[in-house]
């Protein structure tokens, strides 16, 4: 199969901007049919700590995307004033308050998978909760960072940033120029991992969000195929840190499982831009099982 082909970068008979191409076989693989004994407990803990006062929209999209791509249990922990606008939408998603730093620290270490960042906003709660969870996550957990955790992480002094838990960074291109210096010229595959690996732990894999979005992992680059200009829409990133943290948590490996919801992710906006002009977050979340009890019939 030729998204998972063993091709090293460092193997001086492949450049090192060769990209593995990512196509509908990767959906084929991962997303497999439920066991019938199973229940909520085995398909993942997800929190998501995301949703300030003026981008409370990113929390819930974030969140309700982790609810629709499957996710087991899932908790909002977010600014008050959202959550009435959640429970509106999504009753299955819990809340909880994110100046409630007892149930916050509770919340993360019941966690299988957490996601920060989403309309997060810069200002020092969140960086109190940037700080509490890089502080507090552990190796058997995944940590997916996203938006303002990604430019507050930027900001931060420190040449590496230490993590004892499975990272994620999803940043578009102008997050990622923040992040690794690089302006978006400069953003070749060769730099693109010397900076990955200066900066974060060898395991972290980088998501760097474009056109056709570009997964790093393990020494290698899976390039995306899905996708469509419809979803250009703010949102949709924040929709795309649901599908990664839902996929995670059900089907475990986090390389395959964060390259299958890239994918995902973009076919589900390519079905919407087969009837529509613009494909919405809160449209796109709803394509998601459909295409999933597809994929799993194989
Ligand atoms: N409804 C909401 O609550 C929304 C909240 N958002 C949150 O707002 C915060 C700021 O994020 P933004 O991304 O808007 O702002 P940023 O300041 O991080 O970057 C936005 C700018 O980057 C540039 N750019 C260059 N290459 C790009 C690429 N490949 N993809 C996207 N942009 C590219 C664009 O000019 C764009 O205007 C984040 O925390 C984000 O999660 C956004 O997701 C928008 C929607
Ligand atoms: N022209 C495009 N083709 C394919 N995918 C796109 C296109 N424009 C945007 N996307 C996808 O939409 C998402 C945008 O992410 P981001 O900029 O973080 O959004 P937001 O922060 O507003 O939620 C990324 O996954 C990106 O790959
Ligand atoms: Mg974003």
């Amino acid at each position: 199969m030729i998204f998972r082909a063993k091709i090293k970068l460092t193997d001086p008979q492949i450049g090192a901007d060769q990209m593995i191409p990512v196509t509908e076989q990767i959906l084929k693989k991962v997303i497999t049919p439920r066991p019938a004994e199973s229940h909520k407990g085995n398909y993942g803990r997800v929190v998501v700590i995301a949703g300030s006062h003026t981008y409370g929209g990113a929390g819930i999209m974030s969140a309700s995307a982790a609810l629709y791509a499957g996710a087991g249990l899932i908790t909002l922990i977010s600014d008050l004033v959202n959550r009435t606008a959640l429970h509106a939408q999504h009753p299955e998603i819990m809340f909880a308050d994110w100046t409630d730093q007892k149930l916050v620290t509770q919340l993360i270490d019941g966690a299988n998978v957490i996601v920060i960042g989403p309309g997060l906003g810069l200002d020092n709660q969140a960086q109190e909760l940037l700080t509490l969870t890089l502080s507090q996550v552990i190796n058997a957990q995944t940590l997916i960072l996203d938006g303002s955790a990604l430019t507050l992480l930027s900001q931060t002094p420190e040449k590496k940033i230490q993590s004892d838990a499975q990272l994620i960074l999803t940043p578009h291109q102008e997050e990622w120029h923040r992040l690794s210096g690089l302006n978006i010229a400069e953003q070749t595959p060769a730099k693109n991992q010397e900076v990955l690996a200066a900066k974060f732990p060898e395991s972290t894999i980088l998501v760097l969000k474009q056109h056709h979005t570009q997964t790093y992992a393990d020494g290698q680059i899976y390039e995306n195929t899905s996708g469509s200009p419809a979803m250009a829409t703010g949102g949709m990133g924040d929709t795309l840190t649901g599908i990664i943290a839902a996929l995670v948590a059900q089907f475990k490996q986090p390389v395959d499982a964060t390259v299958t919801a890239v994918y995902l992710h973009g076919l589900a906006g390519q079905v919407l831009a087969e009837t529509q002009y613009v494909a919405l977050p809160s449209q796109l979340i709803l394509e998601l099982p459909v295409l999933m009890a597809k994929y799993s019939l194989k």
